[in-house]
């Protein structure tokens, strides 16, 4: 049984299709990166899966069934835009929020303590949100939309405002989340950041989907899309490609859909540069963007 499936979704404001067609499904145990860049989508294809905003067409089934306050008590969605009362102290504000998703007083307690202490947060229990700093508020937020260990988490941009450290936190709990069969969508615009983590893979550009699968699938699909090349010398300009990154002796180099790794060799041959390295590297999710987009996402 999926956790989520959604059935050709369409969402259109005015004459702007927003999103066309989307259809994804999400099994137990499994993280899916949504991601694509800015107005791609991705917060518009999260509130129709909620239920905030109706399709124009298509369905969402969350496990099995059309989204239903029982089906909203399996799910831990923490939206972009968040919020927590400013002067209630965190622990109440975590109980009481965990509360509303019926879970009883105590267990959310005992549950927020453990999450609390998981994020180096205990010692602030006591305190109120308005005491802590914007990335200390971040990871109370993330505990709010986890306490009541729901099925499925949605997680709308889970990085930002992180420092280096809290991001490798809050990477390791999703990751611990996703060993205890928990499923979860994680929308960013910051592909690489996601990437590490994801099974599955979900990319938006102007409301299309233009990858989705399975990240392993993905990458073996576009492997051959990206060049790595050491060289000495000023590297020449090249033909049919979609990006070229040059600078200190070291290319990075992604292909377009109709250049093979050979036309490449031979402009590089023909133009005299000095080959140390010249190599087929595994593309990132942003490098597969490029060429798929023709553009750079960040
Ligand atoms: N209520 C609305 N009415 C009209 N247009 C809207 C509405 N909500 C979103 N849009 C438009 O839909 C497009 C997609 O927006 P959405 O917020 O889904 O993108 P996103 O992929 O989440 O972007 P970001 O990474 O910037 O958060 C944008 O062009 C936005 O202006």
């Amino acid at each position: 049984m999926s956790v989520i499936e959604t059935h050709g979704i369409t969402k259109i404001y005015g004459r702007n299709v927003i999103v066309n067609d989307l259809s994804l499904s999400l099994e137990r145990g499994q993280i899916m990166g949504l991601i694509g860049p800015n107005g791609a989508g991705k917060t518009t294809t999260i509130r129709m899966i909620m239920d905030i905003i109706k399709p124009d067409s298509g369905k969402v089934l969350i496990l099995d069934k059309p989204m239903d306050a029982d089906a909203q008590n399996h799910i831990g969605y923490l939206p972009e835009e968040r919020g927590l009362y400013r002067k209630q102290k965190i622990i109440d504000s975590l109980v009481y929020l965990a509360s509303l998703k019926g879970m009883n007083p105590s267990a959310a307690r005992a549950r927020a303590l453990e999450l609390l202490e998981k994020v180096g947060l205990s010692a602030h229990a006591e305190k109120k949100i308005e005491q802590l700093s914007h990335g200390m508020g971040q990871l109370v937020q993330l505990v709010s939309t986890i306490i009541h260990d729901p099925a499925l988490m949605i997680i709308d941009e889970p990085f930002n405002g992180l420092d280096p450290v809290n991001v490798q936190l809050v990477k390791d709990l999703m990751m611990e989340l996703r060993s205890q069969n928990k499923s979860l969508i994680l929308s960013t615009h910051r592909m690489n950041e996601v990437e590490e983590m994801c099974d599955r893979v979900c990319m938006l550009n102007k409301g299309q989907q233009v990858l989705y699968g399975n990240l392993a699938d993905i990458k073996n699909r576009y492997r051959s899309n990206t060049l790595e090349v050491d060289y000495d010398g000023e590297f020449p300009r090249l033909d049919k490609i979609s990006d070229l990154q040059a600078k200190n002796g070291k290319a990075h180099i992604i292909l377009n859909g109709s250049t093979t790794t050979q036309d490449v060799l031979v402009q590089l041959v023909n133009s005299g540069l000095v080959i140390h390295r010249f190599e087929v590297a595994t593309p990132t999710l942003n490098d597969i963007f490029i060429s798929i987009a023709g553009k750079k996402n960040v």
